[in-house]
Parts: structure tokens; sequence; C-alpha cells
């Protein structure tokens, strides 16, 4: 039988390159392609404005090593940033330099690797404990991200690329030193809000808590103010922690206006996340912010979430809840709200809609 006469179609263009990386490493580029174009040209600038203002600063060895006065104050100061901005930079952590130098230069081996390599990665599930891709969640994302990541589990189970082999040891101590970070800055915000730490660790099943890195790789960009490296969104868990290759291009909401961030040598910046606005019975909100992207140099940051543990059933807490402070959320399983967070379109804080028992 003669073989079907197959119809004259166009050429069918070829796949988008799988990672911004990919994209920036093989073609010199002029301008941004269309899909990572998520600003019109004409409407360039944006409606919120962008101001300079300072941002808290913590200390974090008052909390740990100060006298009771100086703790409290710190607790109080921790409290008021958490309430007023969600959003901090830890000083004097104790967390050493060549830890955080290690864990950048580790994550950059990363993604050095070539595309086939780190494609044994590429996550097919949402809760995928190694998960490499590019944008938020390229079967939802209605234009791309100029960023790639790399999403790691680390605790209670620690999870490890094969490659870099430096990464399990670093990823390890990172992980291990800014956990205890994280409890110690829960425990002074749990106190602020007037509760006792043992409910936190119970409440929130704390020693087995959920931890992801999230190596983030920003590449140059060819039209930085047609593209975004992260679009305007909330983090899921209690709080996230972050760190940066010393290039800046984060942005934090406060009040309406656009903060840029500069963090101080050494500092690591801090950041609400969902669960703290639940479990506060939305006291401390999850703050939203944003990664800019810029024509010059790569910026890289690592994320790290603390959050309770999955099958935690997240509810707020019922010292927080009276006649004057309504239920602001109903309890989820916290493995259920992370799932769909990740499974859907990264959009301010619509993540909390589901939890939601009152409009904002
Ligand atoms: O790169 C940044 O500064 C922000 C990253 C971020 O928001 C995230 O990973 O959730
Ligand atoms: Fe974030």
């Amino acid at each position: 039988m003669a073989p079907p006469i197959l119809p004259h179609t166009a050429p069918i263009p070829s796949p988008p390159p799988s990672s911004v990386k990919e994209l920036t490493n093989s073609t010199s580029l002029g301008s941004v392609p269309p899909q990572y174009a998520i600003r019109n040209p004409e409407t360039t600038m944006d409606i919120e404005p962008i101001i300079e203002e300072e941002i808290p600063t913590v200390d974090f060895s008052l909390l740990t090593e100060g006298t009771p006065e100086q703790r409290s104050q710190v607790v109080r100061h921790l409290g008021k940033a958490c309430e007023d901005w969600g959003f901090f930079m830890v000083v004097n952590h104790g967390i050493p330099e060549r830890l955080r130098e290690a864990m950048l230069i580790s994550m950059k081996e990363f993604f050095d690797q070539t595309e086939e390599e780190k494609g044994e990665y590429t996550g097919k599930h949402v809760m995928d404990p190694i998960r490499y891709g590019t944008s938020f969640n390229l079967t939802v994302d209605d234009v791309r991200y100029w960023r790639d990541y790399l999403k790691v589990f680390v605790h209670p189970i620690l999870y490890s690329p094969a490659k870099p082999p430096s990464f399990r040891e670093i990823s390890k101590e990172y992980a291990a030193s800014t956990r205890a970070m994280g409890m110690e800055l829960l425990r002074g915000i749990w106190e602020s809000l007037g509760l006792e730490e043992n409910d936190m660790t119970k409440a929130l099943d704390l020693h087995s808590c959920y931890q992801v890195l999230v190596g983030n790789i920003y590449p140059p960009c060819p039209q930085p103010e047609l593209a975004i490296g992260l679009p305007a969104h909330s983090d899921h868990g209690l709080l996230t922690i972050l760190l940066q290759n010393g290039v800046n291009g984060l942005q934090v909401k406060r009040r309406g206006s656009w903060v840029r961030v500069e963090p101080l040598p050494n500092s690591f910046l801090v950041n609400t996340g969902d669960q703290m606005e639940v479990v506060s019975n939305g006291r401390y909100k999850s703050v939203l912010h944003r990664a800019e992207v810029n024509s010059q140099s790569t910026r890289m940051s690592i994320a790290t979430v603390v959050a309770p543990s999955l099958d935690t059933i997240v509810e707020p807490a019922s010292q927080l809840v009276g006649d004057e402070h309504p239920m602001m959320f109903r309890g989820m399983r916290y493995g259920e709200y992370l799932e769909c967070q990740q499974a859907t379109r990264l959009k301010a804080k619509s993540a909390l809609d589901p939890v939601r028992l009152h409009a904002e």
C-alpha cells in the first residue's frame, strides 16, 4: 500500500529551551522571547511605587545569649517586625561565612551541569523530594519567569542530588544550622504572641518539621524591565530564610509599595509565610515579595523554608481566637496545603483562599 500523503504543514517550531540558563548560554539574546514577556513594553512602569525604607534588623545573639531583659526586648522587636513588615534581617546569627559560601558554590555547581544531567531531576510531581525546573510550574504558568530552580527536601529526611558530590554534606550542615536558627526565631515569635513554647513544638510537630531548600538562579536578562524572576507571592511555610550571592533583586511589599532589599553583609533575610498567618490567626501576615532580574549579573538565592510537619493540621492557635478575634482560617493538613500551593499558578496570596473563613 502506498504511504499516506501527509498534508503540507508549517515546520514544527523547536520547543523553547528547557531552562533560562540554557536560553542565555546558547544564543546571544538581544530581547526577551515572547513566552517570558510578562510586562507590556508600553506599560513597563509598575502601578505600585518603589520606595526606600529601612528594613528591621534582629540581633540573633541577643535572643540566644542576651540577658533576660535583652531577650525580652528582641522578642518585642521580632513581634513588631512580623506585625509591621513580615520581613527582617538577622545579624550575629553565628552561621559561618564559609558555610554560606560553600552552599552557594555547591548550588551553582548543580546549575552548571548540562541540561541532560540536571534533567534527571526534572519533576514529574510537585511533591517529588528533588525537583529541578524553570519558571514556577510550567503546567500552569501563563508566562515563563526568568528563573531556574532546584528544590530539595532536607528534613525530616535529607535528600540530595548525586552531583556535585559536595552537595549532600554541605546542604546537610547548612540545613541543620538554618533550621536551628529558624526554630529559635520561631520560639521568639511564638513568645511575642504570648504563647508557650511547648505548645508551639507540639501544635506544629516541629521535631518532624518539613524543611525544603530552594536554589534560584536568575541569569542576566537582555530586557529586565519586561521579564520577572518571580512574581508577587507569599511563601507557604512558617518562615523563609534567604541567602543571596551578593546580587540584589528581592523586593518586599510594604503598605502598598515595593521596597528593594539590600541585605547587610553576612545577614540572612527572613520572611513570614502562610502557615504563620494561619497559626497566628492573622496577627502576623505572610509577606508578599517578588524577584526582579538585571542585565548585568547572574543572581542566585537560596531560600530555605521551615514549616510544620507535613501531617500537621495547621489551624489558628486557640489562645488567639476569642470573641474579639474570630477564627480567621480553617485547619488544613500542611502537606495538602503545600501540594495545592505548588500545583497552582503563583498569584499573590491566593494559596490562602481555600482556608480563609472571612474575606480580607
Ligand atoms: O530570589 C529571591 O530573592 C526570592 C526567592 C523566593 O521568593 C522564593 O524562592 O520563594
Ligand atoms: Fe518566596
